[in-house]
């Protein structure tokens, strides 16, 4: 039976990548990505923004709300400082699959903790399950009308503390209105927009960075 998308971009990795190197990982992917098959990925472009957030933020518990292949999982991963934990969600298993040997072709399995199962049911357990009283960092790049009810479950759970960034992809395309109406008027948050692209494309996208106030 033919080959799935992901499954071709893994191949991509393996082909193009060097083992242990992150760098050389998300260039082919973003090579695969632009010449051969567009595939949803932060891509490129608004990624150098998520790298800028998570440099000047140097974050030590992060959330990742929406793996797929786990090329934003190796942007982040790569920034992180020793000792640092990522936390990636993903629903689907057939990406789950492909981001874990992605990850670990990546070479830096030992910073990330990839958990099949949806946000809503992982959400309110990560205490417990995982010993994480709050995050510094969520990027949230999962199914898009999520985006809102789980930055209210995550408000519930105590998961945000004063200063965590919320950093969402596609709050233009596909895009988020009723989460980007949330914090850009709640007082518990201060949000900014950064205008981009849709990953390997012309049409507008952005990130919002939003800093939970408590
Ligand atoms: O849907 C997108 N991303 C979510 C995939 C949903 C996977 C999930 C992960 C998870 C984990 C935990 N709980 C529940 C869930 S559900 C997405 C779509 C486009 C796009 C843009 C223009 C198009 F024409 C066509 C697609 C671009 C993007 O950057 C995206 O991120
Ligand atoms: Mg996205």
């Amino acid at each position: 039976t033919r080959s799935t998308r992901p499954q071709r971009l893994l191949k991509a990795v393996k082909q193009h990548a060097t083992r242990g190197d992150p760098q050389s990982v998300i260039s082919a992917i973003d090579h695969f990505c632009r010449h051969r098959e567009w595939a949803m990925n932060v891509g490129d472009e608004k990624g150098c923004i998520l790298d800028s957030v998570v440099s000047e933020l140097n974050p030590e518990k992060v959330l990742e709300l929406g793996t797929y292949c786990g090329y934003s999982t190796v942007r982040i991963a790569r920034l992180l400082p020793p000792g640092a934990r990522l936390i990636t969600l993903e629903f689907n298993p057939d990406y789950a699959v492909i981001a874990r040997q992605v990850i670990a072709w990546a070479g830096i399995e030992d910073k990330v903790q990839l958990v099949e199962g949806a946000s809503e049911d992982w959400i309110p357990r990560m205490k417990e399950h995982f010993g994480i009283e709050t995050f510094d960092l969520v990027f949230l790049d999962h199914w898009k009308d999520h985006y809102l009810p789980d930055t209210k479950l995550m408000e519930g759970c105590g998961l945000l503390r004063k200063g965590t960034v919320l950093l969402a992809d596609n709050v233009i395309c596909p895009g988020v209105p009723d989460y980007l109406e949330y914090v850009r008027n709640s007082r518990s948050y201060k949000s900014c927009y950064f205008k981009s692209h849709l990953e390997y494309t012309r049409a507008e996208d952005g990130l919002e960075k939003s800093v939970f106030l408590g």
